[in-house]
């Protein structure tokens, strides 16, 4: 099984902490695995074995995405919650504080394929000795040479080769000066080493108490944006000369994984030819939205050139947790990726009241729902009780022959394979119809009810799409 494959620098990245007597912590990365399971969502076409070698061309060449930021900012949290599907209330108790670089390859789809190297927090330091040694840097020149001037063209390195500049901080704690002194000694470092990387800011924990509404939300964004320009200017540069994205996120919601889409969308070169594909399809199908998400992490690739609503993106994913649950548990096969991280319970139980929860305790009786109409098309439906409870947990007798193929897909099998779809009628007239499109990836469309009659239609533009993003998979996976 491949996928997300989780790799623990130990051996590599060895002064955690930023302490200058330890030793470089960007030396040559071994390639063991060093006891850290790794962990693998969906069906990829890398290597898979346990131990990665990231200095395999296959994966050296993928596009890196850096997570930097203060120790305790969320960068570990957010990873877990994103691709690991660890439940943000888990991120509290489950974590300790990154020692180490980690390092993961996300291998879901042929068209949506990097990896993701999580920084222990502080370890942008660069090795200045003291506060006096990083007024004497000259952004111009170049950092000072000091007794860490190694680990420092170590980070250069990096920086060349990254695609992307994740910089995660604690909107929870204030005040932001010094963190916001990092985030300029390590942009400027960065960009200098690698001009077209892409810088994001994550203004992150943007929940709770401090943030229940969306005007704090935005004066917080306004006040750090304020604060790197100050930072910025002080160094001679400005926004304009580093480009720089911000998004407002929390674990708690849906908006890390808005602001993750958003990452990833800008390291996929195909993303107009994808953009292009799904405007001829909204176009000819009279569809109001469409999104091809990766099911896996639940981030979309792309999706088409009218606005994005939130609300939609948040209701299609959601979505796909009801049909991977769903199938996960009434689909015919062994155990599924799925099924390893999704409990029973996670399944949506309507609650009295629930207007918008159209699922029953029995998720497959449509007499359940009221206004609203669900139409699950489950590939293989479950039958008896018994054969049910073999599967929930786990005990698969003999396996037949589509449990065969299963085990040679890999974790895509029985959750989501070449049959999954689903249909649920939204009680406002509007319909939302997923439909799988290629390994790991769906699409989602929202379409009025009107526009959904001529289904045998909708699917056969929808297959032309599937064909179309076949090869241009095929192209991606061919060496470049
Ligand atoms: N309220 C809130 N807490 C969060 C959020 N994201 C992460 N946390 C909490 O922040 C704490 C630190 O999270 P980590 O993911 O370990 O932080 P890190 O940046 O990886 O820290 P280091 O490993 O020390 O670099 C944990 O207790 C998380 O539960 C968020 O969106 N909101």
């Amino acid at each position: 099984m491949d996928g997300y494959q989780y790799y623990d620098d130990e051996e590599s990245i060895s002064s955690a902490g930023g302490g200058y007597d330890q030793p470089n912590a960007l030396d040559a990365p071994d390639d063991d695995n060093n006891g850290f399971a790794p962990t693998y969502l969906g069906g990829g076409h890398l290597p898979s074995e346990e131990k990665i070698n990231f200095d395999d061309p296959r994966i050296a060449s993928l596009p890196r995405i850096l997570m930097m930021g203060p120790r305790r900012a969320g960068k570990t949290s957010i990873q877990r919650v994103v691709f690991h599907k660890m439940s943000p209330h888990e991120t509290l108790f489950r974590l300790e504080a990154t020692q180490m670089l980690e390092r993961a390859v996300v291998d879901h789809t042929p068209l949506c394929r990097f990896t993701i190297w999580d920084f222990p927090g502080d370890q942008y330091e660069y090795g200045y000795e003291d506060e006096e040694d990083r007024d004497e840097v000259d952004y111009n020149e170049g950092i000072v040479d000091g007794p860490n001037s190694s680990q420092a063209k170590g980070y250069d390195e990096i920086f060349s080769k990254a695609t992307a500049l994740i910089f995660v901080l604690d909107a929870q704690d204030e005040p932001y000066d010094h963190v916001l002194q990092s985030f300029t000694d390590t942009v400027t470092r960065a960009v200098r080493a690698n001009p077209t990387i892409a810088v994001e800011v994550f203004v992150h924990k943007v929940d709770g108490e401090l943030f229940l509404s969306d005007e704090a939300k935005y004066d917080c964004r306004r006040d750090v944006m304020q604060q790197v320009a100050d930072e910025l200017a002080d160094a001679g540069l400005s926004h304009d000369t580093i480009p720089i994205s911000y998004h407002l996120t929390s674990i708690y919601d849906h908006s890390v994984f808005e602001a993750f889409s958003r990452v990833v969308q800008r390291l996929i070169p195909e993303l107009p030819t994808l953009e292009h594909l799904l405007n001829v399809l909204v176009s000819t199908c009279s569809m109001e939205k469409a999104y091809l998400f990766d099911v896996a992490s639940k981030l979309y690739i792309s999706t088409d050139s009218s606005p994005v609503d939130m609300q939609s993106v948040e209701l299609c994913s959601d979505m796909i947790d009801v049909v991977l649950d769903v199938s996960g548990i009434y689909g015919m096969g062994g155990i599924s990726s799925t099924k390893k991280n999704t409990k029973v319970s996670d399944v949506p139980i309507a609650e009295e009241g629930d207007e918008d929860n159209v699922f029953g305790s029995e998720p497959l009786d449509s007499a359940n729902v009221s206004t609203d109409e669900v139409d699950l098309d489950l590939s293989n439906e479950g039958t008896g009780e018994d054969e049910l409870l073999g599967k929930l947990v786990g005990q698969a007798s003999t396996p037949d022959k589509r449990e065969e193929e299963d085990v040679n897909d890999g974790d895509a099998g029985s959750a989501y394979d070449s049959e999954s779809s689903s249909t649920i009628h939204l009680s406002n007239g509007m319909v939302l119809y997923l439909k799988e499109v290629d390994t790991m990836l769906a699409l989602v469309c929202l379409t009025r009810a009107e526009n959904f009659r001529k289904k045998s239609l909708i699917n056969y533009n929808i297959g032309c799409l599937k064909n179309a993003l076949t090869e241009l998979g095929n192209k991606t996976s061919s060496p470049r």
